[in-house]
């Protein structure tokens, strides 16, 4: 079998694609069963369909890469990251799963050296698919299990002069993120949910997602490698990258924006650190 480090990220990223695709059939068959939810200790809800989709990844990614560490959210204390290791959210948007919404994600990264190199965002209840390696692509999830899918190019857009568009969380927000959007002058701002946020800027079709509350390595990960390779970027306080693997800190991300514009983050002035006292759950 070829070493990890000796794959092409492009074809990491396109058997990413595969797994996450035969978890979102699991996501969605168990969409239709009443699922109980419990209220984790950061309080947000999980499902037996989280653990059920990452079981399922766990499988498949050591089939594929044996050894490999994976770090995924419903079993991070298991596991610890390593210089090359997977980071994992089976079930991105627990809340908009249980309330059918469609907005939930499946992310998987492969994560060296601190940054993702390969990764995959899928929305199985909206039949889209964002991975990237090298270049970052879209296609639709197909409908029969065998099918193929068709990918093409996603690139973000220049930052127009007025009216950009910005993604807020539907659940979760705080008053440092709303005195970020506020320097920004923000034309229209869209609720979205999950790590579709991301991928819709690399997509083209929004511009600033700001996030000063709370959220996890595994939310963040793939979305910002998809983002960056349709190139836009995802930064932290002081306009540097977002690192992963930071066992020591529970995989707590800091505030960060992502940006389809790079020419936007001088308009920024993100907080140093996540205010979680004044971070509000909207409503699970
Ligand atoms: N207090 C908190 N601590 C850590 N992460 C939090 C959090 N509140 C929300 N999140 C993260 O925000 C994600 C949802 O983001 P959004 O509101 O943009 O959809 C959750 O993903 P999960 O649904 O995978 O748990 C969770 O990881
Ligand atoms: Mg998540």
């Amino acid at each position: 079998m070829m070493r990890l480090e000796d794959q092409n990220a492009d074809d990491v990223a396109l058997k990413l694609a595969q797994i996450a695709v035969e978890a979102g059939r699991v996501l969605r068959r168990m969409e239709c069963e009443a699922l109980e939810k419990h209220i984790k200790d950061d309080g947000t809800p999980t499902t037996a369909a989280d653990l059920a989709a990452e079981l399922l990844i766990i499988r498949r990614l050591n089939e594929d890469w044996p050894g490999v560490p994976i770090v995924a959210e419903e079993t991070a204390s298991t596991a610890a990251p390593n210089s090359e290791f997977f980071l994992v959210d089976p079930l991105d948007g627990t809340g908009d799963y249980i309330n059918g919404t469609g907005e939930y994600s499946v992310n998987i990264a492969l994560v060296r050296n601190h940054r993702p190199v390969a990764a995959v965002v899928s929305a199985p209840a909206l039949g889209s698919i964002w991975i990237a390696g090298n270049g970052a692509l879209v296609g639709a999830i197909p409908e029969d299990a065998d099918g193929d899918i068709t990918w093409r190019k996603v690139g973000a857009r220049v930052a127009p002069e007025q009216g950009l568009i910005a993604l807020v969380s539907r659940r979760h927000g705080d008053d440092a993120t709303e005195a970020c959007l506020s320097t920004l002058s923000i034309g229209t701002r869209r609720m979205t949910s999950s790590a579709l946020k991301f991928c819709l800027i690399a997509s083209g079709e929004a511009d600033v997602y700001v996030r000063c509350g709370p959220t996890m390595e595994w939310d963040t990960a793939a979305g910002d490698h998809i983002l960056s390779r349709a190139g836009g970027c995802v930064i932290g306080p002081g306009g540097s990258s977002l690192t992963y693997g930071h066992e020591d800190r529970g995989y707590l991300n800091g505030p960060f924006a992502a940006l389809g514009d790079i020419a936007l983050a001088p308009r920024l002035a993100l907080p140093v650190a996540c205010d979680t006292a004044k971070h509000v759950a909207f409503g699970r």
